[in-house]
């Protein structure tokens, strides 16, 4: 059926109500508006177009084509619907907004079904509202649509004579309405306001996992993990003032906007003479009349006409009528008050850095969601701006469950090791500049394990757990978390690292540690071998406490080398291997095993500098073969 459709994103607005941004490609839960919007449409229809003005390789990013509106100036939806009939390629046309990110699943079906039955041109969706007495009033969402392509003629008639409105161009068109009951689904998103409260619309963990193809929890690929919990957890609201310097590390709030253009003049590069580079002779030297010196930070009323130069410093402001500077070592003759320059030695506009290159006056500096490193701070004390907005620092819990375990200072008993996890995660939290809370170790107790989650409840944003997540763990750590909120017990394909718990509970009023809060947080149940604790921190905890944080989360930045020798790898899980890499001479780079890989050896975590990422689809490993590592330094 869907082969004869198919379908519009409509981004092509201004966004006049956010602020005249670009909509569509507004973050929401992990994502872009449009992203989601896609997400539900794209398998409704043969192919997807998004129709688009500005930030058409955002769009295209994607992964679907761009169409521009071909009717200029007007960037009205009509004028997208347009253009895509124009180039359809399908007997018929679906279309969605990109501020839509709930549309029903059954959207196009049922637009279809009725454009049949009713043998009509065109079909919308309408639903029903409370109006202000509580009376049931239909709603038309002429945005969610399905129409033939020979629709167009009736639509171009329409814009021709000047319509632009979505619902006034159907004129004789047979319209069928499709009522919907879900009126949520069709909500769409215009202010920054409804941004935020839409984000906060709570999915449940279940929700968000059975919108992935495939999701078994016994069996779920690296891939998919990471991208569940990134749907799932949110970022924190709360943002903070501070003082430039205590920005280093911290999450941005907002886009740091340029209060002014730097450099804020035309200013020269080099330490020589400034003149109009277009009196320059290609033959002959040009002897040109020095009439005084320029320097920087003193304004200067000098102003050269032709055949005259100014001697200018570097970093000081380009005379009226100067474009061009000459850095002293190239003249060809300098005297007390002339300049000689040799012919083809400089060209009309160089070594002039001009006002703005830097920045722009109004432009975004820096973006939204970066972690502030030291250039960011020059860059923002180069604006003059003093304070920043920051989002707030997360807050995260962590303890360790196991009776074997003891604390640094405890005698070690039989059978009994001291507990290294909270050391790692100590580190690893520190380092990505989280607040921390450590509640020591748990015993193998129901009791004890529900009080440590309700108290870490209460304060923080993330638990970070290790042990007691594996197929022999103990039910009652299942019945804990199913009571306090919702959580999934994943088998993951992976080594190390298999077993994990994910997801989000709430100090809840029904337990004798009620205190009425409220709060909730995530909670990441790491497996308790200290290397599987580790690395799934750094493949699923670390990215997801970026975005918690509001940070934007950058794709892990894989490099490529040889392996120097055989590594035996099953195809159907991703193995992450600790590795040590070298770069030779020659500058070509080698990783090597670190040796025998077993999730409990902590020691070759501290010999590795990188891990070897070796994919699902990968079999053994030939010495030679080309592996992607992630590089610790910077990581950790
Ligand atoms: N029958 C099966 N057994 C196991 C499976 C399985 O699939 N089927 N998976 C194995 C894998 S893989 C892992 S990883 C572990 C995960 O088990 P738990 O998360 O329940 O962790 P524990 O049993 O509590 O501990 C495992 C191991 O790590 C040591 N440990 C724990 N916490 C610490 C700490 N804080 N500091 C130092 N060492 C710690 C603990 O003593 C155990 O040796 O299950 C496998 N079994
Ligand atoms: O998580 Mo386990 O071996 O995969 O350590
Ligand atoms: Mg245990």
């Amino acid at each position: 059926m869907t082969d004869t459709i198919s379908g519009l994103l409509l981004a092509g607005g201004r966004g006049t109500r956010m602020g005249g941004v670009d909509k569509g490609l507004q973050p929401f839960r992990g994502g872009t508006l449009a992203g989601h919007v896609l997400q539900r449409f794209t398998p409704q229809v043969a192919h997807v177009t998004i129709s688009a003005n500005r930030s058409t390789a955002h769009y295209a990013a994607l992964g679907v084509p761009v169409l521009a509106d071909e009717l200029a100036g007007y960037e009205g939806p009509l004028a997208g619907l347009q253009t895509a009939l124009r180039h359809a390629d399908t007997p018929l046309l679906a279309t969605v907004p990109c501020d839509s990110p709930f549309l029903p699943d059954d959207l196009v079906a049922k637009l279809h079904a009725a454009l049949l039955a009713q043998d009509a041109d065109i079909a919308i969706a309408v639903t029903l509202e409370a109006d202000a007495t509580g009376a049931a009033r239909k709603q038309s969402h002429p945005v969610f649509a399905l129409m033939k392509r020979a629709v167009l003629p009736q639509l171009e008639s329409y814009l021709a004579e000047g319509g632009r409105r979505m619902d006034g161009w159907h004129g004789a068109l047979k319209v069928a309405e499709v009522l919907f009951t879900d009126a949520g689904a069709f909500r769409n998103i215009n202010t920054p306001d409804e941004l935020r409260d839409a984000e906060g619309t709570r999915a449940t963990l279940r929700q968000v996992a059975a919108a992935h193809a495939g999701y078994d929890p016994h069996a779920v690929p690296v891939r998919q993990a990471r991208q569940i919990i990134s749907d799932f957890v949110q970022p924190v609201r709360g943002t903070e003032k501070v003082a430039l310097r205590a920005a280093l590390g911290r999450v941005l709030a907002g886009d740091i906007v340029s209060p002014i253009s730097v450099p804020a003049h035309d200013n020269s590069a080099m330490d020589g003479f400034a003149f109009g580079g277009a009196q320059l002779s290609t033959e002959h030297p040009t002897t040109l009349r020095v009439i005084g010196t320029v320097y920087a930070g003193r304004p200067s009323a000098l102003q050269p006409a032709a055949g005259e130069a100014v001697r200018i410093m570097t970093g000081a402001v380009m005379p009226a009528g100067c474009d061009t500077v000459l850095a002293q070592e190239h003249a060809a003759g300098i005297t007390e008050d002339s300049v000689t320059v040799a012919p083809r030695s400089v060209r009309a506009g160089d070594n002039r850095r001009l006002a703005g290159e830097d920045l722009m006056a109004g432009r975004a500096a820096l973006a939204a969601g970066r972690i502030v490193r030291p250039a960011d701070l020059g860059l923002i004390a180069s604006l003059g701006i003093a304070e920043v907005a920051v989002r707030r620092r997360l807050r995260v819990a962590f303890f360790s469950t196991g009776d074997e375990l003891r604390s640094i200072g405890e005698p070690l008993g039989q059978g009994s090791v001291y507990d290294s996890n909270r050391y790692t995660l100590f580190g690893m939290l520190t380092r990505l500049g989280c607040e921390i809370v450590d509640m020591g170790i748990v015993r193998d107790d129901p009791a004890a394990l529900e009080a440590a989650l309700c108290d870490a409840c209460e304060s923080a944003d993330a638990i970070i757990t290790s042990g007691g997540v594996s197929a022999g763990a103990a039910d009652y750590t299942r019945d804990i978390m199913a009571r306090l909120g919702e959580v999934a017990f994943w088998t993951i394909g992976m080594r190390p690292g298999r077993p994990m718990a994910f997801g989000r509970i709430g100090a809840r009023s029904d337990t004798q540690h009620d205190t009425g809060s409220g709060r909730e947080a995530f909670l990441f149940g790491l497996p308790g071998n200290p290397v599987a604790v580790m690395v799934s921190f750094y493949f699923f905890a670390r990215p997801a406490l970026l975005r918690m944080m509001g940070a934007s989360v950058p794709d892990d930045l894989l490099v490529q080398a040889r392996a120097a020798g055989a590594i035996r790898k099953r195809p159907g899980r991703t193995e992450f291997q600790r590795g040590i890499l070298e770069v030779a001479p020659d500058g070509s780079r080698t990783v090597r095993i670190t040796g025998a890989q077993g999730s409990g050896i902590l020691r070759s975590m501290t010999k590795a500098n990188c891990i070897v990422v070796l994919p699902d689809e990968q079999g053994n490993v030939a010495a030679g073969d080309t592996v992607e590592v992630l590089l610790f330094e910077g990581l950790v």
